[in-house]
């Protein structure tokens, strides 16, 4: 069991999924720590490949890990990829967790979602509502494999002592986002169709679903911070949910994003769409015992998530 607090300089500490839009605020967040930072594209090692995870490993023995790699999607993604975000999100966090052990890991972090929560749990969710009820069906198979990579994590902990921790952070966004027009989560899609509607002049933008569903957005480098701070400080089995403890309906959240991006037209709602979850504010009462908040606002973040969009995408706001 490594000691708390843990020390992350000197280290050698890998960044699974460092060219996501976590792990590269990991990676941002990483740069002040004076960690030696490893990391390794999917087309060197396929995480999904026991036997190239466990060699990689055996020759880089990093000594924390931040499992940040996963199959990941908006509800679309979730609803239509189901056998791929079952299969490959078990197959990484297996991989990953019994390698860090076989090979002297001392610290990993696993990254759950707040999705794993039943679908009806009270609100705010607490940590220790998980498996207490039904899922939400649209993301089931990611929920239950995010499930098993929390239960394994918390298995090598009781079995072996390893000192592996899991996160559950809220819906996040900022840099590094997916922009696919189906697939991606609701930030991402909505910064990138209020763009082009300002652009081409639309009279009108679609949002899927009824606009009544809520949801809590926390800035990834927020999260990113968080991460860092539990990684050095936190040492338990229990999960530590990571937001902001404010959520929004969808339709309200449309108009914030329609105003940053500077779209004036109007806004209609889909409901044909799936709404998913009615509801998911997590309960941040155990990270802020743990001496953590989140700083960046809801309309900062927009901007800073708008702005990465166009300089992602090379464009300009007009
Ligand atoms: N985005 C969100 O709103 C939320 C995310 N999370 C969790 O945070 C973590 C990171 O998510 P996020 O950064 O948004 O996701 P991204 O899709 O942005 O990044 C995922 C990363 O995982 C890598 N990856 C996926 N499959 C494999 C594979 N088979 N082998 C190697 N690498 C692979 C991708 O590699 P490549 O670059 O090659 O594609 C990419 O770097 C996940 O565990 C997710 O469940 C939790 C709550 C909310
Ligand atoms: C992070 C989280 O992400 C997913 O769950 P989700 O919270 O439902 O994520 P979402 O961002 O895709 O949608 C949020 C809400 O927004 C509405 N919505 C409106 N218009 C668009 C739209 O254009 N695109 C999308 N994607 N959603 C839209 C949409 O109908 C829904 O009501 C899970 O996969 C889950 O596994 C998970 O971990």
């Amino acid at each position: 069991m490594a000691s708390t607090p843990f020390e992350l300089k000197g280290k050698r500490v890998f960044v699974a999924g460092h060219r996501g839009m976590v792990g590269s605020a990991l990676m941002r967040r990483l740069a002040r720590e004076g960690s030696e930072l490893l990391t390794v594209p999917r087309s060197e090692v396929d995480l999904r490949n026991q036997a190239a995870v466990n060699a990689w490993f055996a020759a880089k023995r990093p000594q924390a890990v931040f499992l940040a790699a996963a199959k990941v999607g908006g509800i679309v993604a979730n609803n239509t990829l189901r056998a791929e975000f079952l299969h490959d999100n078990l197959a990484i966090s297996t991989n990953v967790i019994q390698a860090a052990h076989a090979n002297g890991c001392e610290k990993l972090m696993f990254f759950g979602s707040s999705c794993i929560y039943p679908r009806l749990a009270p609100q705010p969710l607490r940590e220790d509502s998980m498996l207490t009820g039904a899922l939400e069906q649209t993301n089931e198979p990611y929920a239950i494999a995010k499930i098993a990579g929390v239960k394994m994590a918390e298995a090598y902990r009781s079995q072996y002592g390893s000192d592996f921790i899991s996160v559950m952070p809220t819906n996040l966004y900022g840099p590094g986002d997916n922009y696919h027009p189906e697939y991606s989560h609701v930030v991402a899609a909505l910064i990138r169709r209020f763009h082009e509607a300002k652009l081409s002049g639309a009279s009108s933008v679609v949002v899927w679903g009824t606009g009544m569903p809520r949801r809590e957005f926390l800035y990834v480098d927020d999260l990113a911070d968080a991460c860092i701070h539990l990684m050095k400080t936190y040492s338990s089995p229990e999960l530590v949910n990571i937001g902001t403890g404010e959520d929004i309906t969808i339709a309200e959240f449309a108009r914030v994003v329609a105003a940053i991006v500077g779209y004036r037209g109007e806004i209609s709602f889909d409901p044909t769409r799936p709404d998913g979850t009615p509801r998911k504010l997590l309960d941040i009462s155990r990270l802020a015992r743990l001496g953590w908040r989140a700083t960046t606002s809801l309309d900062d973040g927009i901007r800073l998530a708008y702005q990465a969009y166009l300089s992602e995408t090379k464009q300009a706001a007009e």
